[in-house]
């Protein structure tokens, strides 16, 4: 056993070892797995942790990335909105307060009220659509609303051209106080006010006004008159603001106010009549209506901004306003700018024929036509007004120019006559800065306001005309100018427009001048259609001219009436176009200013000299060689002997039968020298009377320079009396015109030179060479008696013997005394030239019973030969040499 036993424990123990060992080494393999477990749980879980980890930076990356993306989006969105409204609201219809200013015609199609309310930094503006757009409502917190509606006013006003937006306010509540800031405005007319009763009336003008557009302006032709103005790039009719200001109170119009409301809340927009209403209720606003709902904490809803919110600008500041509105005003007081001159002008120049008639444009029409100015047999001559400052002269200026520019100097001939004080037709003739002259004219007269002489001798010279062209019509058997130029057509005959500007000057009065002038007018206008004579006459104020008013057969001529602004009379009684007219613009009226025949035009500015210079040294270039200058008459400018054409003809000749004396320059179209004839018979003296020393001394220095220009040296005696001393330099300066051997006197030895001439002229024959006296200051010749009574013999018999007395007495009584005294013979003195002399001091040495017509005036005399004249004539002395 023991063996056994042990060998058993032996056994047991073996076994016992093995089974331990093979729990150990299960053990270590179950824990080995364990471990290899427990690790591989740990690197998942640390996994599981990482990608936890990832997810949520992912995650985040991903919202960031959103975020981002919806904020540039955002952003894009409202930078477009931005630009949009920069766009839609440029100028001063998006400007804020702090740097606005008016940027009239930027053609705003919005304007600004506030701000969208964004989670954004930029700034996107809130706008409302307005003029030609839309109309706006205006709700809510009372205060904000007229904030609004000031902004909304002043930005509308900005943007647009001063006048061409009107205001009209109905304010019941405030009486117009809640237009205060506007009411500069007023003055020229821009915002007028309905009064608290007056909405019914304002509404129906309103509805008016759409309608009268819809048939006469847009015709069918446009849509609205935004597109009229996009199509023709003018708008013909102002915008019309109409600013309601109502209490709030939804009672407040009647059934036929909401209708008229309603219409023009459709229709208004495209006639360019917009509403502005705050306090007005309107349910059911229609499209194209902005409404604004505005709360007291400056925010608000606009209808066509959705739901987002807006931040409403402040009002703008109250001086802005005002001034602005001043500002404004006074533009529109001063008019519009003028259009320009070339707008006139043809593409070709001196293209037109005007064997019919002349036509030309006078300016723009309402809608940019050109307006067509015809003078023909119908209508043949034109009466223009305007009061003074109103463009009567500009118009005739423009008229000129656009005619001037179609026709050739060999198509028309121009006449002017300015019987206003200064020169303004002087700019047509060479002048002494510019040489250039208009081509066509023929005659300018200036400054002869005291002249009526000269325009009578204009009527006159066209009388003389008239009757060249009837002849010429008879000889070639036709009626009128068309004819004549198609039968005859190698003569020269163009069509003359004579302009008589102030022409009421030359009728005023009721003397024989105007008479003559009517008689001669009413002659030209009724033959003159026929033969190409066409009559301008303007005038500030027809209405005052009787001499036209008593003859309507005169007045019925002139069927084309021109009017400016505020003229009176021109046109038909009934016919107040011309009280409405804005600045610059005139009524044309071709049917003796009947109403239908209104055509309203826009007048360029001719008056300035660059414009005008342009044209007429073009024109001045292309004249034909042998056209000479126009006629130049300034009754300021006092003529020249030098400058006479009659004195240049004179020449000395072997014998002289008929001895020239000149005298002055007469006031006709020609320029000629006054004269009388010395010729060898009684009475052939010449007297001038008068106690203006210089115009006495020109007198005869002129006599004597264009005497003594006739005779060969030795051929004709000289001699000249001085006896007042004022007379003295103007003898002196005589001297050396006059031949050498002729006699000078004083008052110490001029009674030897009577005393030989009387002895002369008692002689049986005639001298053999003529002997001219000059005597100035007769009647201080010393010697009483004896010498009244030598000087008589040599006034009575000296002319038959060649001996001729150009005498000076200081008065016409002086002159009397020298014939004898009251009741004595005149017929001695067979010319004479009367200074300051009154006309009936004259009747003695005038015939007939009555005296020459004469009020005496600086630098002008009158003259009259007995020989030769009907009547007497103004003459201007001539001045120094
Ligand atoms: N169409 C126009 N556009 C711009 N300016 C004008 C126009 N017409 C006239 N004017 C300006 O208005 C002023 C007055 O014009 P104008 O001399 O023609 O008037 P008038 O009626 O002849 O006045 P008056 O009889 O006192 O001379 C001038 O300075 C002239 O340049």
């Amino acid at each position: 056993m023991p063996e056994s036993a042990t060998q058993q424990v032996l056994d047991v123990r073996a076994g016992l070892a093995h089974a331990l060992g093979a729990a150990q080494s299960a053990l270590d393999t179950a824990r080995d797995r364990h471990l290899a477990a427990v690790e591989r749980r740990n690197r998942v879980a640390a996994a599981a942790e990482a990608q936890k980890v990832r997810l949520a930076v992912e995650r985040d990356t991903r919202l960031r990335d959103i975020d981002h993306q919806h904020h540039d989006d955002l952003a894009a969105l409202a930078g477009a909105a931005a630009d949009a409204g920069r766009r839609g609201a440029p100028g001063a219809a998006g400007a804020p307060w702090s740097s606005w200013a008016p940027t009239p015609g930027v053609g705003a199609a919005e304007v600004r009220v506030g701000r969208l309310l964004l989670p954004y930094e930029g700034e996107v503006p809130a706008l409302v659509p307005l003029l030609d757009r839309g109309h706006v409502v205006v709700r809510g917190d009372a205060a904000a609303s007229d904030e609004v509606v000031a902004g909304l006013l002043l930005r509308a006003l900005g943007t647009t051209a001063p006048g061409t937006v009107r205001l009209t306010g109905y304010d019941p509540e405030q009486l117009g106080g809640g237009l205060a800031g506007f009411a500069g405005l007023a003055t020229a007319g821009v915002l007028t006010f309905a009064g608290p009763g007056a909405l019914g009336a304002l509404l129906d003008e309103l509805v008016d006004h759409v309608r009268r557009i819809n048939e006469t302006v847009l015709a069918g032709e446009h849509p609205s008159l935004g597109a009229l103005a996009d199509a023709t790039g003018r708008r013909p009719e102002p915008w019309r603001v109409a600013v309601l200001l109502g209490g709030g109170h939804g009672d407040e119009l009647s059934r036929k106010e909401r209708g008229h409301l309603d219409r023009l809340l459709r229709t208004g927009a495209a006639c360019g009549v917009h509403l502005v209403l705050r306090g007005v209720a309107v349910p059911q606003p229609p499209a194209g209506v902005e409404v604004i709902d505005a709360a007291r904490d400056g925010t608000a809803r606009l209808s066509g901004c959705g739901d987002l919110p807006v931040r409403l600008d402040e009002g703008p500041p109250p001086a802005l306003v005002t001034a602005t509105s001043r500002r404004i005003a006074e533009q529109v007081a001063a008019g519009p700018r003028p259009v320009a001159l070339d707008t006139l002008l043809p593409d070709e120049e001196w293209r037109e024929h005007s064997a019919t008639g002349l036509s030309a444009p006078l300016g723009d029409g309402p809608h940019g036509t050109p307006v067509t100015v015809t003078l023909s047999d119908y209508p043949p001559h034109a009466l223009i007004a305007g009061p003074s400052g109103t463009g009567k002269t500009n118009l005739i200026y423009a008229w000129i120019g656009a005619l001037a520019a179609r026709y050739s100097p060999a198509e028309l001939a121009f006449y002017l006559l300015d019987f206003k004080e200064g020169v303004s037709f002087a700019r047509f003739a060479p002048g002494r800065r510019d040489p250039s002259w208009l081509p066509h004219v023929r005659l300018v007269g200036v400054n002869v306001n005291t002249d009526r002489e000269f325009g009578l001798a204009l009527l006159r010279f066209l009388g003389a005309e008239l009757r060249r062209r009837a002849d010429a019509a008879k000889r070639h058997e036709v009626t009128n100018l068309a004819e004549l130029r198609a039968e005859d057509p190698d003569g020269h005959w163009p069509r003359i427009v004579a302009v008589v500007d102030e022409f009421q000057v030359l009728l005023a009065g009721r003397d024989a001048l105007a008479a003559e002038a009517v008689d001669l007018l009413e002659d030209l206008a009724r033959r003159g259609r026929s033969q190409g004579i066409h009559l301008i006459l303007a005038s500030q104020d027809v209405s005052g001219i009787e001499a036209l008013w008593g003859r309507p057969a005169l007045v019925a001529q002139f069927s084309l009436r021109i009017a400016l602004p505020r003229a009176r009379r021109v046109l038909a009684e009934t016919n107040p176009a011309a009280d409405a007219l804005p600045r610059f613009h005139a009524v044309v009226n071709a049917d003796s200013g009947a109403l239908e025949a209104n055509r309203v035009v826009r007048v360029p500015a001719a008056g300035d000299r660059e414009q005008w210079s342009a044209l007429q040294h073009r024109l001045w270039r292309r004249r034909p060689p042998e056209l000479s200058a126009p006629r130049l008459f300034d009754g300021d400018v006092v003529p020249r002997l030098a400058d006479s054409p009659d004195f240049a003809r004179l020449a000395p000749a072997p014998t002289v039968p008929a001895p020239v004396v000149l005298l002055g320059e007469t006031i006709d179209v020609a320029a000629r020298s006054a004269r009388t004839v010395l010729r060898r018979a009684p009475g052939r003296n010449l007297a001038v009377l008068g106690t203006r020393v210089d115009e006495a001394c020109a007198v005869l220095g002129t006599a004597a320079r264009a005497l003594a220009a006739q005779y060969p040296p030795g051929a004709a005696r000289f001699s000249v009396a001085c006896l007042d001393p004022d007379a003295t330099a103007a003898v002196d300066a005589l001297r050396p015109h006059l031949p050498e051997d002729s006699g000078w006197y004083g008052p110490d030895s001029v009674g030897w030179l009577l005393d030989d001439a009387a002895e002369a002229a008692d002689a049986d024959l005639a001298a053999v060479r003529p002997h001219f006296l000059f005597l100035y200051a007769v009647d201080a010749a010393p010697g009483g008696a004896r010498t009244a009574e030598r000087l008589r013999r040599i006034l009575r018999q000296g002319p038959e013997r060649r001996i001729h007395v150009l005498g000076w007495w200081r008065g016409a009584a002086l002159l009397r005394e020298t014939l004898g005294g009251q009741g004595s013979r005149t017929d001695a003195i067979g010319a004479w030239v009367a200074l300051d002399v009154h006309g009936s001091e004259l009747a003695p040495y005038y015939p007939g019973a009555g005296a020459p017509v004469w009020y005496p005036r600086p630098w002008r005399a009158l003259h009259f030969d007995r020989s030769v004249h009907r009547g007497a004539e103004v003459i201007i002395p001539y001045g120094a040499p």
